[in-house]
């Protein structure tokens, strides 16, 4: 073995720091072999006996599948198969050659009788494993936060950042079911902006978004917390009033219509106006939320064909 291969042997991290004698016993009873790119190294399916230490190119770890991004890369100096040697188990990852490779192959006999004969090499098989869990309690960390992140783009309405139709048809029922069980009554509305056509028109589409985020905003801002909003269409949203009543349903209606219709809209040197239309549906009973969106269109219709900028109850 030449000189470059020993000096990045004992600069390995579970082998620094060992006496000449383990090295030169180790050498004696490793192997040297080469593998092309592609060329698998480890898998789950097959027994591993051997700690492989990379002395050219590098592999690639995979977690789940080779066709999935790569869980992460070792160079030249690092090892794999610690665990194994530990839990005896079959490996936990697919372990592939990134590109023509040289590894050291140490038989697990081998580097157990030298864990056993230096505290260094424990010491350092210590340190390797403990920088393994926390990594690993990383990756869970990050798969975690970034689940949450696309579950969270899932269930949103991009433009306005409130929760979308998908979002609505999970969360609207189950509050329902809740509110009929605790024999609360509630209301389910559906609000449109009145000749938002027009605004678009006149104003062009991205003024057109301004208003519905301008709408979206006021309308979150003035529900109270355990109530649902969600964008349902176009210039449509429709809210869940939970714990609310006949009267109360008509209050807060009535509050977001003069809200909105006081609500300046402003972009650049354009300032205008916009008004909503609520149809409103009071209950008890824990019908079909279509049959409630339904109900609560048509009362949305009657307030549309009286004029607009209005609530109209469903009856
Ligand atoms: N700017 C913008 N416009 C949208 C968006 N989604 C839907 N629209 C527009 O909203 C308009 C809705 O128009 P209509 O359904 O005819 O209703 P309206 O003009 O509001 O009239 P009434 O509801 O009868 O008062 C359409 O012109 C859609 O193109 C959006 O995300 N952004």
């Amino acid at each position: 073995m030449n000189p470059t291969d020993q000096a990045l042997i004992r600069q390995n991290a579970l082998f620094k720091g060992m006496d000449f004698e383990s090295f030169d016993y180790m050498l004696e009873h490793s192997i040297v072999r080469s593998l092309e790119t592609g060329e698998r190294l480890l898998q789950p399916e097959a027994q591993n006996h051997h700690l492989h230490l990379i002395l050219d190119g590098s592999l690639n770890v995979y977690l789940i599948a080779q066709e999935s991004q790569e869980h992460t890369s070792l160079r030249a100096g690092e090892c794999v198969g610690e665990v194994s040697l530990i839990d005896g188990k079959y490996p936990s990852a697919i372990v592939v050659a990134a590109e023509p490779c040289r590894i050291l192959s140490i038989p697990y006999d081998t580097v157990w009788s030298l864990i056993n004969n230096s505290r260094t090499v424990t010491s350092n098989l210590l340190s390797i494993l403990a920088s393994r869990l926390r990594n690993d309690n990383k990756t869970i960390v990050d798969t975690q936060r970034s689940k949450s992140h696309f579950e969270h783009q899932a269930s949103t309405d991009a433009l306005t950042g409130v929760y979308n139709r998908h979002w609505m048809g999970k969360a609207f029922p189950r509050a329902l079911q809740r509110c009929s069980h605790n024999k609360q009554p509630f209301a389910v509305m559906v609000v449109d902006i009145d000749h938002f056509k027009k605004i678009n028109d006149t104003y062009g589409h991205l003024v057109g978004d301004l208003a519905l985020k301008t709408v979206a905003k006021c309308m979150a801002e003035n529900l109270r917390p355990h109530d649902l909003l969600a964008r349902y269409g176009g210039e449509e949203f429709a809210v869940l009033l939970t714990e609310a009543d006949l009267d109360a349903a008509k209050m807060v209606a009535e509050r977001l219509r003069a809200k909105i219709a006081a609500a300046e809209i402003r972009s650049d040197d354009i300032s205008f106006h916009v008004t909503l239309s609520i149809g409103i549906t009071p209950t008890q009973h824990n019908e079909k939320l279509e049959h409630l969106i339904h109900e609560a269109d048509q009362a949305l219709y009657r307030a549309k064909q009286a004029g607009r900028n209005r609530v109209e109850v469903f009856h």
